[in-house]
């Protein structure tokens, strides 16, 4: 199967939001294949995150949709967006500092399988939840930090660890908001590798302000100016088009493509 014949699995239809008097998100329209890695970009105060928030049910929409699998998500709650197959990171490392990587991830592991029927109270249970989290340690690469405290990581591997916490339900879908912000250059292509591995087989979208990045890892980049999708296309598409270059790209120095 192509790519573009791949299901839709994640759909904004005409998305607005206001704050008091001020839109912010002014008829957002996207589409996320099966399997795609998508990077959301443009300029500071976009909404890009705003978007995020809505689409996690973070915020409530002002009018619009948003379908998840088919299935129309606004005004569901963050829980149980989540319970439906959608993770999502955010721009703070969110951790527990004083647990350890590994039960930083085994306590993620047992939110997200726990609520089930209390299964893990059985023993067969409980391995299998070690295994999955020793499955998650593997995934962001932290074995070698498996005992250290989460909060005496350097920050790279804190957002590591941050990246682990989100998949370690198993999600479908992920929301990674700026997971190579503050690194060096070292740090980002080491966390474009990470993303490239947990994403694999995922349906990812990605809010990134670093172009090597994005360029780097999505099959298609959104670009989103003043609340709306002004462009949505393969990255030599992005890097040619006019409209991109004048509202975003230019400003950046990302040049034209051939
Ligand atoms: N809860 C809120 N109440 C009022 N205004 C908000 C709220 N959340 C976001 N905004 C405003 O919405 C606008 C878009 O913010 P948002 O953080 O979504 O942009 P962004 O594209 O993610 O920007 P950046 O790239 O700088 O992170 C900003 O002007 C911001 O001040």
């Amino acid at each position: 199967m192509s790519a573009t014949e791949q299901p839709i699995v994640l759909e904004l239809r005409n998305l607005h939001k206001q704050f008091g008097d001020t839109p912010i998100i002014r008829g957002a329209d996207l589409q996320l294949r099966q399997g795609e890695r998508m990077a959301l970009i443009g300029p500071n105060g976009a909404g890009k995150s705003t978007l995020f928030n809505l689409i996690s049910g973070r915020n409530a929409v002002t009018s619009g949709e948003i379908l998840l699998h088919g299935r129309h998500i606004a005004g569901l709650s963050p829980f149980q967006v989540n319970r439906l197959g959608l993770a999502r990171s955010f721009q703070i490392t969110n951790i527990f500092p004083q647990l350890s990587v590994w039960e930083n991830l085994r306590v993620a592991v047992l939110a997200a399988h726990g609520h089930r029927h209390a299964f893990w109270r059985r023993l067969a249970a409980l391995d299998a939840i070690n295994r999955r989290t020793d499955e998650v340690l593997r995934l962001c690469g932290l074995q070698g930090q498996r005992e250290m405290p989460g909060g005496a990581l350097g920050y790279a591997g804190q957002r590591a660890l941050e990246l682990g916490v989100t998949i370690a339900g198993g999600a479908g879908v992920l929301l990674l908001d700026e997971p190579t912000a503050g690194m060096s250059r070292d740090e980002s292509g080491q966390a474009l590798e990470l993303i490239r591995r947990i994403s694999d087989g995922k349906t990812l979208l990605l809010i990134e302000h670093d172009m090597e990045v994005v360029f780097g890892l999505a099959d298609r980049i959104a670009v989103l100016v003043e609340g709306r999708v002004i462009a949505c296309d393969t990255p030599a598409a992005i890097r040619s088009n006019r409209a991109v270059q004048e509202a975003y790209l230019g400003t950046l120095g990302v040049e034209f493509g051939s």
